[in-house]
């Protein structure tokens, strides 16, 4: 397990990183999502050592991290890093290698990671003759090729199509399962809310809600949507509940006082013609919205 603790980071007057302070499991998808200038990019090369810590620490198994482990990480930064004109196989073989594995077993892992990506045949091609889609497969089967003890990768699913996300997704969940805690950031909320196990929800530098989607959910406003057969208008006199929307027959309303609902629904009840009453769970962008704001 990764545990970030306290982890601060300031750029002369700009506190890019503030007290951020998080834990990225064994075993499961960990996703890093905020806007930008939150300071995703600044935690990660924290914990990956390419930058300076100012206050904080990280820990790897229970102690501070060394260089050492950080080497055993896969790391895909910001900023890609390949060589465009290198082709793709040999530039993976010297990564590999960089990383200690021998020449034959990076070029089997590479040409393994290739192919899983449909990429075996542009292996010889080089790096800048792929589209930008590939290029970023490429740089994630870098990050992965030494089988890391733990990876951390900035933005790897943007600029990929749905098919490329799901193998993606495929691929660092398969890592995951074998123990490996995966951090990955995201700006979008809806693929981070699919793919992941975790989320940790950065804004200005700071934790502003991590947990689980469904305990993230728990904390939003408890929603109720309302269908009548005639019109839903009355709602608005009720006592105790925030009216979000009335739509002719149909309206969404968000309690305010605890048991208000009961309240609308014994109302409706009485008025005849429910169609449905149910909670709405709410979205986990509204959720980000509210924490973010
Ligand atoms: N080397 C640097 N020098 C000065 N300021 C920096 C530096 N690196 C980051 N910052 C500032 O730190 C803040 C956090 O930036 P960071 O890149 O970590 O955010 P981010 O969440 O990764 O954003 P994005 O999603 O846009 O990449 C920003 O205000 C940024 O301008």
């Amino acid at each position: 397990m990764l545990e970030i603790t306290d982890l601060t980071r300031r750029f002369g007057d700009v506190t890019a990183v503030d007290g951020v302070s998080f834990d990225v499991r064994d075993g499961i998808l960990t996703g890093f999502v905020g806007g930008n200038g939150a300071g995703k990019t600044t935690t990660m090369r924290m914990v990956m050592g390419v930058l300076g810590i100012d206050a904080g620490e990280v820990r790897w198994g229970g102690r501070p991290v060394t260089a050492a482990d950080q080497r055993r990480f896969g790391y895909m930064p910001e900023e890609r890093g390949l060589y465009p004109k290198q082709r793709v196989v040999d530039q993976l073989v010297y990564l590999g290698q960089l990383k200690g594995m021998d020449a034959a077993g990076a070029r089997r892992a590479a040409e393994e990671h290739l192919e899983r990506f449909g990429l075996a045949e542009r292996s010889r091609d080089r790096l800048q003759e792929l589209s930008l889609g590939n290029q970023q497969r490429v740089q994630v089967v870098a990050a992965l090729l030494h089988r890391p003890k733990a990876l951390v990768l900035d933005e790897p699913f943007s600029g990929l199509d749905p098919t490329a996300v799901d193998s993606m997704a495929d691929l660092l969940r398969e890592h995951a399962s074998t123990g490996v805690p995966v951090l990955f950031s995201s700006h979008q909320l809806d693929l981070v809310e699919r793919l992941c196990d975790r989320l940790v929800i950065l804004s200005r530098g700071r934790v502003v809600a991590s947990g689980d989607a469904d305990e993230l959910r728990s904390r939003g406003p408890v929603r109720y949507r309302l269908a009548l057969d005639r019109d839903a208008g009355w709602v608005r006199e009720v006592r105790g509940i925030h009216v979000v929307d009335v739509d002719g027959p149909t309206a969404l309303v968000e309690v305010v006082d605890d048991g208000a609902e009961q309240v609308v629904l014994r109302e409706a009840a009485a008025r005849g013609g429910v169609r449905e009453f149910s909670p709405v769970r709410p979205a986990l962008s509204d959720i980000y919205r509210e924490v973010a704001a």
